[in-house]
């Protein structure tokens, strides 16, 4: 079978192409497009040989478009104008300008792509985007499935929940199609099987999938957000409120720690060195901010999301890593609001807390080793690329799902 011509849209640092690559799916990216000058270069220094159109997205022709004769399109739109914190300008914000043109586009294409698959974040599911590309899909023959998902679901100790939609221009929708539902999860064989089951006893096309929409006791959903904040389990012995966090949260961390099936944090971590010492978070910053911090230890089987802030701003940004794995944090936080500066400076210094580096990060989103940044790019903005990436065994995944 011929390579498909991939079109990777708002291509940032590359982390689709980095999924299409794990996928194994033989494939070629005929063009990424991307504005941001920065991102164009840790691109190329990844995937020189792939044709890097720095350009804004409206700028390109129907011409030039049908002229790339593409198979299919990846792309992770702008996600400001949909994040919850944020002021959710959705349709009427500047920053979705191009994905509207995309979907003016899309119909108008000599040959509609076969595959497409949109990476967003949570919130995207219930904007007017959103229903206007379900709209554009619709009406050019796709059928599609929309999930939200976080790397936990696959066992790794980061929490990213993300929208995204798969389509196929196919008559046939996917095996696991729930109408109208957001998965949770990725469908597996279980239910394919169940899938031909249903068909064998000639029931009704439409209700062949419910089953795979929600499954009992199934970690999928991000164990950060949602119903699965609240943990019914009751407090471990001997916990107490430290640290401005509520009982509740103090339960849900315990949990997460406590799932086997999540990978510890040492396994994504590199090794201490010396050159370690520029992530230590600094003492002014350390007694300033040291409630707000999630802190985890390497042992730990969850992080927060890395954000494109993270090194910048302390809350919601991502969590930091006690490097003194022996000290209890609650015997640092107990009572600590009632010390001196100093005492309390003291204090948190025995936690040896630091931020993850970029490395760190980039194995958390699953980028191989090989993946790496130009010299000239700090490390700051390493965190705000990496912020704005994907996590690429998630994309790697559904890709697999969407062709499979
Ligand atoms: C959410 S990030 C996508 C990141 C990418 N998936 C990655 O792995 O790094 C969105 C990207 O879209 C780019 N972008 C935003 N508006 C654009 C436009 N109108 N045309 C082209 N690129 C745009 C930004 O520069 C940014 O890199």
């Amino acid at each position: 079978m011929a390579a498909l011509r991939v079109l990777e849209l708002y291509s940032g640092i590359g982390g689709m192409h980095q999924a299409l690559r794990e996928s194994c799916t033989s494939a070629e990216v005929v063009a990424a497009v991307d504005v941001n000058t920065l991102a164009n270069e840790v691109y190329k220094h990844n995937f020189p040989s792939t044709p890097l159109w720095a350009k804004t997205i409206e700028g390109i022709t129907l011409k030039e478009f049908d002229r790339l004769s593409f198979d299919m399109i990846l792309m992770s739109p702008p996600c400001q104008p949909f994040t919850r914190i944020g002021l959710q300008g959705d349709v009427s914000d500047p920053r979705t300008k191009s994905f509207l043109y995309i979907l003016d586009v899309l119909p108008r294409l000599q040959k509609l792509p076969k595959y497409i698959l949109l990476e967003n974040v949570k919130g995207f599911e219930s904007s007017s985007a959103r229903n206007e590309l379900l709209r554009t899909l619709e009406t050019c023959g796709f059928k599609y499935q929309e999930f939200l998902l976080s790397p936990t679901c696959l066992g790794i100790p980061n929490s990213r929940l993300r929208y995204f939609l798969i389509a196929k221009l196919q008559q046939e929708p996917f095996f696991f199609h729930a109408p109208g539902q957001i998965l949770t999860r990725f469908p597996d064989l279980e239910d394919r099987i169940q899938c031909l089951e249903e068909l064998c006893k000639d029931k009704a096309v439409d209700k062949v999938c419910e089953s795979s929409s929600l499954p009992s006791g199934e970690k999928s959903l991000d164990p950060n957000v949602g119903p699965h904040c609240s943990s019914k389990k009751s407090l471990p012995k001997g916990a107490f409120l430290f640290k401005l966090e509520t009982a509740e949260e103090i339960a849900r961390k315990h949990n997460q720690n406590n799932d086997s099936s999540i990978q510890m944090l040492k396994d994504f971590l590199e090794e201490e060195n010396e050159e370690m010492s520029r992530y230590f978070l600094a003492p002014k910053f350390l007694v300033r901010y040291a409630f707000l911090l999630d802190i985890v230890k390497p042992t730990c089987r969850r992080s927060t999301c890395f954000t494109k802030g993270y090194g910048h701003y302390v809350e919601g940004t991502g969590s930091v890593l006690q490097t003194a794995v022996d000290v209890q944090l609650e015997s640092v936080f107990k009572h600590i609001e009632n010390l001196p500066e100093e005492e309390k400076l003291l204090k948190l210094s025995t936690l040896k807390l630091r931020y993850f580096t970029p490395r760190e990060i980039a194995n958390l989103h699953g980028f191989p080793p090989e993946f790496g940044f130009p010299d000239k790019v700090t490390v700051k903005q390493c965190y705000r690329l990496l912020g704005n990436s994907l996590n690429v065994h998630v994309v790697a995944k559904l890709i697999s799902v969407l062709l499979g």
